[in-house]
């Protein structure tokens, strides 16, 4: 049988009409059978659909975003379809389904699961106007619903895939048709055991492309993104970077796992398990060879700089004149795993615990809230965590200048740093 090849479009990718053209223009010599193409929401909607979330949460009018949301999708299509395309329908229907569901009870208890039924309409409405406007240029794809195939636990917002179950379900299902032709897709999203919609964490959908690219044996996963491949640091937030020819699957995780946001961090194990090797290209360019993150990469000694923001440095002191002990450091991370909270940054003292953690939206709170009676606790918020991987000491000093360093850890390898601006 044929390999089948992943390309994922995120949403910078698809952000206006002339994104859109674009896409088709990449794809108009690489379509083929075999193919799935994973896209992501257009430019910055999920944040849009996280917005109207907030404000319907905090009884504030949300129609008014919502109603902002409908007009940048239908302006798009204005642009791409004419007036008479069957796509205004098809739009006007899941924005109609999206205010359905917009009315249903919201309250901090079923937050998250809300959240999974409102978000996925961004990918939902995206996909739609991207195939659609594929087929209207005679670019045949089949539009798919990723639910279909990918299947999850109930943990919504950051569920976890049912690896056997989307296995099986790509295999007998998508694998058939491909043979005919190729898939339009969505990233993000998938479907609980109860046909739930669930999502897989903010920016999940490069792990979309991850998880189909492994089910179906893919001979390899692309990532289009709007920088030339993967650089030395974010050239959003630094100058001079460098682009990396090829990683290593290792090196890529470890950039990702600090925070270098270009890759979503689940997407290179599967990935690298299964020995398929990962091309980040840019779409502005797409013939040029971007990055290739494989198996038998040449090592190198370029220093990698990575930036993690809306960081919260939180300090746990012993309130009884003991010292910290295993028991103390266990009570905290048993809260943190309970609040799916992951600890970026770790430091002990006699008597405190320092965590670095990400600020996100009421478990900070809580986490307060639960052990408030155990600790005396200190933070700070607004904090950025700077990592370089394969420092060069004499480097890192320019790095801090202009900042107050909150809290600072060495290895050979890695150098890291709680900052924040004076
Ligand atoms: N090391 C890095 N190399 C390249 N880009 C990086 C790096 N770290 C962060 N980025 C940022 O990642 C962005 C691309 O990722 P992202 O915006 O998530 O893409 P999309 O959402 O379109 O899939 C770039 O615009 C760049 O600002
Ligand atoms: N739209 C989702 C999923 C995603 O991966 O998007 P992008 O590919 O644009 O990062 C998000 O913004 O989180």
């Amino acid at each position: 049988m044929a390999k089948t090849w992943i390309y994922k479009f995120g949403g910078a990718s698809v952000k206006d009409a002339t994104a859109v053209k674009n896409l088709a223009e990449i794809l108009r010599n690489r379509l083929r059978k075999n193919l799935i193409i994973v896209v992501s929401a257009m430019g910055k909607t999920t944040n849009s659909l996280e917005g109207i979330l907030a404000n319907k949460l905090n009884g504030l009018d949300f129609y008014e975003n919502s109603a902002i949301l409908k007009t940048f999708h239908r302006e798009i299509c204005e642009e791409l379809f004419p007036a008479n395309h069957a796509v205004f329908a098809q739009i006007e229907n899941l924005f109609f389904q999206l205010d359905l569901q917009l009315q249903k009870p919201l309250s901090r208890e079923n937050y998250d699961e809300f959240y999974d039924q409102v978000v996925c309409f961004g990918e939902l409405i995206s996909s739609k106007i991207v195939a659609e406007y594929l087929c209207y240029q005679d670019l045949l794809v089949l539009w798919q619903d990723a639910r279909e195939v990918i299947h999850t636990d109930s943990d919504f917002r950051f569920a976890k895939i049912n690896w056997e179950k989307t296995r099986k379900a790509c295999q007998s299902t998508w694998k058939p048709m491909l043979e005919n032709f190729p898939i339009l897709t969505q990233g993000f999203i998938g479907k609980d055991p109860k046909g739930r919609t669930t999502t897989l964490g903010r920016e999940g959908s490069d792990f979309t492309a991850a998880i189909l690219g492994t089910s179906l044996h893919a001979g390899s996963v692309t990532i289009w993104k709007d920088v030339p491949g993967v650089l030395n640091a974010d050239p959003k937030l630094f100058p001079n970077t460098e682009k990396f020819e090829e990683l290593g699957y290792r090196e890529a995780a470890e950039m990702t796992y600090f925070g270098a946001s270009v890759i979503h961090p689940k997407t290179i194990k599967p990935l690298a398990n299964a020995g398929i090797p990962l091309f980040v290209k840019s779409f502005l360019n797409p013939d040029a060879p971007g990055t290739k993150i494989h198996e038998h990469a040449t090592p190198h000694e370029v220093p990698t700089i990575v930036l993690k923001k809306d960081q919260i440095l939180v300090s746990f002191k012993v309130t009884d004149f003991t010292f910290i002990e295993e028991k103390h450091i266990h009570r905290i991370y048993e809260q943190l795993q309970a609040l799916k909270l992951r600890v970026n940054m770790l430091q002990l003292s006699a008597i405190s615990v320092s965590i670095v953690i990400d600020a996100q939206l009421f478990k900070f709170e809580q986490l307060l809230e639960k052990l408030k009676g155990e600790f005396e606790i200190r933070y700070n918020e607004g904090l950025e965590l700077l990592t370089i991987l394969k420092q060069k000491a004499e480097e890192i000093p320019a790095f801090l200048i202009g900042y107050e360093v909150l809290l600072e850890q060495s290895t050979r390898n890695t150098f890291q740093a709680v900052r924040r601006k004076v």
